[in-house]
């Protein structure tokens, strides 16, 4: 059976196939002073302290509308051929496989679309690519009010991503306030950003749950429809003129589903401009939606009006088997190329009898793309290339923008971040299993070299060695995890504009800095005076700079393999490998080491710790048995006399350096991101 004929759609004869371009309620909308105040300069993010609105929800403030237009686009990927070795690559070439093919449409502010197609047709591909976060080259134009992607519009898009990004031990409100904190303007006070995050928990109906912690993997907390609106709330804190969301309903009940698009369709009603991808809506929630966008296999297939999709359909020759049908599943199944619920393919069965099927899907997709391009098409296009009164207005404001990109002071950024980021990881900064690992390990090492003597300078300097390597293993495993589980919190903050690399990265490594260096503080404190070193309080003192000294360097060494990898396990197996070339090439356990490979030495930071606390140690003056009844200088023990011993101010040098490099290193590699 083939789909019917390509008809002649009288959609194709109405000037734009949207009901809201002459609807009065369109009009309401926008000339509701309550609702919408246009307010075009972008140094006005927000409404003064002194808008009429200020208390109010935000779900009915002002904003700066904008329209959305997308033309033709078009987006591939290169996909790999099943032939080729694994190992030496593919000489096969890679085959283009297209996502998006041909996706027009407009939204306007005070509009909610939904994007619906079958799983894999391309939604969150298109959602991403309106949001400006696809990576790859995208073909066709996305404006903003007549203007590209800038980040004047960044910083008035809001993006709900599929899976919800949240830090899983802050509470909801700590989550939106310091997202408030971060979010919004300066001008604005700490105490009316605030009073903005309150006002987002209450009007999401988050107020139950307010102190309640997020959760996520193991960690029980909120629902997952909490968690969405959370994540929905975090956007809305800025007020947004273009909220974009991906899936917001997959999952959820029907009943907090249904929620949750009428707080999107609130929120369009607001002067918004909203467009959100779903599922399978029901058809309670489609008739929330003003206007649809069909995709099949990257096409689309319907784009307009959501009422008139039955009308649409029908007048091309599909009509669904029964009057009560569910819009969504009928677009659905066409969009999958089933016809199995229409008239039409009852008659043609009788007809017929079987028919194969997947080519009669695609065939039926075929017709209904034709269609599309036919009726549906050619008045989208010129409603899209028509300039409305707001466009430009970005470009206007944006070269303000330029000098004010950031919401935040660079300090501010740092503190907020300092803090939040101690609030998330306090449980495993002071974990007792940190704590217990520590001091066990520091008393039984003091118990094993209980009271050592310089006479027996093997076994002291052994220990001072087990300092060197056991402060540069146990920080840098503890950081090689920061960057690659930190990964999808700064993707997702760092593409909305939120605030710069380098206050988040001095936040996270400062904030990490009190128990990296108290753990070290405890366990030299316990093993020095118990393992028997010179009872010293200077050489004591030296010796705890030296280590603390060394963590630093091994976990910047750690966040650079973190942030090159950006994934855990391949840093965890690469840093084994590296701690144990230190460990052998660190000068304890091989005295000669050959000299085509001795360099490995100078790489090892390790090397340079041990060499440290053994030129603080000891002194020319300072003797062990060196045979029976022989006394010999310790700096010419054969292990000792090996370091070569000199200016000791070389090797703090050398520190220094790898102490800057490693955490530069790490620095660019997360700018790359
Ligand atoms: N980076 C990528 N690598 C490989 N395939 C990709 C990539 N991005 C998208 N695709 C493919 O593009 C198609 C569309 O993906 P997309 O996630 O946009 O679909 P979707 O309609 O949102 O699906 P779902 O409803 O299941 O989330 C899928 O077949 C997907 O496998």
């Amino acid at each position: 059976m083939m789909p019917p004929n390509e008809k002649e759609s009288r959609f194709s004869k109405t000037p734009g196939a949207n009901r809201h371009e002459t609807s009065p309620v369109q009009e309401n909308r926008f000339s509701s002073p309550s609702h919408v105040i246009p307010c075009l300069d972008d140094d006005d993010d927000y409404d003064g302290p002194s808008n009429q609105s200020r208390q109010s929800s935000v779900l009915r403030q002002s904003l700066r509308p904008i329209t959305l237009k997308f033309e033709e686009l078009a987006y591939s990927i290169k996909s790999q051929t099943e032939k080729g070795s694994y190992w030496f690559g593919s000489q096969e070439p890679k085959l283009n496989r297209l996502i998006l093919n041909g996706v027009s449409g407009i939204v306007k502010p005070g509009e909610l679309l939904a994007m619906l197609g079958p799983s894999g047709s391309g939604k969150t591909t298109l959602v991403t690519a309106l949001a400006g976060r696809l990576q790859g080259k995208l073909s066709g134009t996305v404006s903003y009010n007549g203007t590209p992607f800038t980040s004047s519009v960044k910083r008035k898009t809001g993006f709900v991503t599929q899976d919800d990004v949240l830090y899983p031990h802050l509470t909801v409100m700590e989550t939106l306030t310091y997202t408030a904190l971060l979010r919004l303007p300066k001008e604005l006070t700490r105490k009316e950003k605030l009073e903005q995050a309150e006002t987002v928990v209450s009007d999401l109906g988050l107020t139950r749950c307010c102190h309640s912690v997020v959760g996520g993997g193991l960690i029980r907390g909120i629902s997952g429809g909490e968690r969405k609106r959370v994540s929905i709330g975090q956007e809305m804190l800025v007020n947004p003129s273009l909220l974009l969301l991906d899936e917001p309903t997959s999952g959820l009940d029907s009943t907090t589903a249904a929620r949750i698009v009428a707080t999107l369709r609130s929120l369009a009603r607001g002067g918004r401009t909203v467009v959100t991808t779903i599922h399978q809506p029901s058809s309670r929630l489609y008739r929330m939606f003003d206007k649809v966008l069909v995709l099949s296999e990257g096409c689309p297939i319907y784009s307009g009006d959501s009422g008139r999709v039955m009308e649409y359909f029908g007048s091309i020759g599909y009509q669904p088997g029964s009057s009560f049908v569910n819009p969504a599943d009928f677009v659905l199944d066409l969009a999958n190329g089933i016809i199995s619920d229409t008239k039409q393919y009852c008659d043609q069965v009788e007809i017929n009898g079987r028919l194969d099927r997947l080519e009669e899907q695609n065939s039926v997709k075929q017709s209904l793309i034709s269609s599309y391009k036919k009726n549906l098409y050619p008045p989208l296009k010129e409603e899209v290339s028509r300039t409305f009164p707001q466009d430009q207005t970005i470009t206007r404001s944006g070269t303000k923008s330029l000098t004010n990109r950031w919401p935040t002071s660079w300090w501010m950024q740092f503190s907020v971040l300092l803090k939040r980021g101690l609030k998330e990881r306090s449980h495993e900064s002071f974990s007792g299993l940190r704590i217990f690992m520590v001091m066990s390990v520091s008393l039984l090492s003091g118990l094993l070299w209980w009271h050592s003597r310089v006479f027996h300078i093997q076994d002291q300097v052994g220990l001072l060695f087990f300092f060197s390597i056991f402060w540069g293993f146990f920080p840098l495993f503890n950081a090689i995890f920061t960057f690659p589980q930190e990964r999808p919190m700064l993707i997702k903050e760092r593409s909305s504009g939120i605030y710069r690399l380098s206050s988040y990265y001095i936040a996270r490594t400062v904030g990490d800095l009190p128990m990296e260096l108290i753990l070290p503080t405890i366990f030299v404190t316990i093993t020095y005076w118990m393992g028997g070193l010179k009872p010293s309080l200077t050489t004591f003192l030296m010796t705890l700079m030296i280590v603390l000294y060394n963590v630093l360097v091994a976990q910047g060494v750690g966040l650079a393999l973190g942030a090159i990898l950006m994934d855990a396990k391949k840093a965890a197996t690469l840093s084994s490998v590296l701690m144990l070339v230190f460990l052998l090439a660190g000068g304890y356990y091989i005295q000669h080491i050959p000299g085509f490979i001795a360099w490995l030495k100078y790489v090892s930071f390790s090397h340079y710790c041990y060499k440290l606390l053994v030129g603080v140690q000891y002194t020319w003056d300072e003797v062990y048995e060196c045979g029976s009844g022989l006394h010999c200088s310790v700096m010419n023990y054969e292990g000792i006399k090996n370091l070569r011993i000199g200016n000791m101010m070389w090797d703090v040098l050398a520190l220094a350096i790898m102490l800057l490099s490693y955490r530069v290193l790490a620095y660019l590699a997360l700018r790359n991101l």
